[in-house]
């Protein structure tokens, strides 16, 4: 089997921009690059393709092969798996609170496609045994996309239910979350800039005034 991570830097997250600089966001978004993968490589997962529209973009200690591709996130991953035989494993660059104890269910998993949900109907790691036929179709409501395309093909598929694996992070909302379970540099980075409060019985972040003057 593969790994894939598809991985754009350039203006990432911008669904954060209310609370993060555009130059935050780029260096967030490869914080949370380089927790995922350190969670692939710890166990094991040495066959590690990262789809990015700038190889530059991507620090050279990472160890992982770039392939260069400026088609949007749909077709640069369409044309990867047609060209593939081997189970390819999907996974965001968004999402660092997944654990290889995840990895290493959804890998072992039988059915067809294991698809990860996340918030708001989208979709997290995508586990493929026969990559070349299947083709994925992001954004929108991409979760039951998938569902409906593995469904078309007669493809036995395998909801993954995970809260850490579900929770990619998209919104200020998101990093609450990151505070709260995460242990990675991700994590690191966020704490240096967000505080934690409690406001009608939830916990949000409070960004620190720095964020908000640089
Ligand atoms: N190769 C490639 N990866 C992409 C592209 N757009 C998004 N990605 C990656 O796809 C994953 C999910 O993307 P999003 O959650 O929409 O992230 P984003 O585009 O940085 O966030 P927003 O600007 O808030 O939509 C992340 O791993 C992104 O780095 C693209 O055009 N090409
Ligand atoms: C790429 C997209 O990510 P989201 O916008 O849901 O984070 C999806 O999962 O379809």
């Amino acid at each position: 089997m593969r790994a894939v991570i598809p991985y754009k830097k350039e203006n990432a997250k911008s669904r954060l921009s209310t609370v993060m600089t555009r130059e935050q966001r780029e260096t967030f978004v490869e914080k949370m690059l380089l927790d995922v993968v350190a969670t692939l490589n710890e166990g094991g997962i040495r066959n590690l393709d990262i789809i990015t529209p700038k190889a530059c973009d991507v620090k050279k200690e990472v160890k992982a092969n770039i392939i260069e591709d400026d088609t949007d996130l749909n077709d640069c991953l369409n044309e990867y798996l047609s060209q593939k035989e081997e189970p390819i494993l999907i996974i965001m660059a968004d999402l660092p609170l997944v654990k290889f104890s995840h990895i290493k269910d959804i890998v072992a998993s039988k059915a067809d496609v294991t698809i990860v949900p996340g918030k708001g109907g989208g979709t997290n790691i995508l586990f493929i045994r026969k990559p070349e036929n299947f083709r994925v179709k992001y954004y929108g409501s991409s979760f039951e996309n998938h569902c409906m395309i593995a469904a078309q093909q007669k493809l036995s598929i395998r909801v993954y239910d995970s809260f850490l694996a579900s929770t990619d992070i998209d919104e200020p909302q998101d990093i609450t979350e990151l505070l709260l379970h995460g242990q990675g540099i991700a994590k690191d980075y966020a704490e240096r800039r967000f505080g934690k409060t409690e406001s009608k019985g939830r916990v949000k972040i409070s960004p620190f005034n720095e964020i908000l003057m640089s």
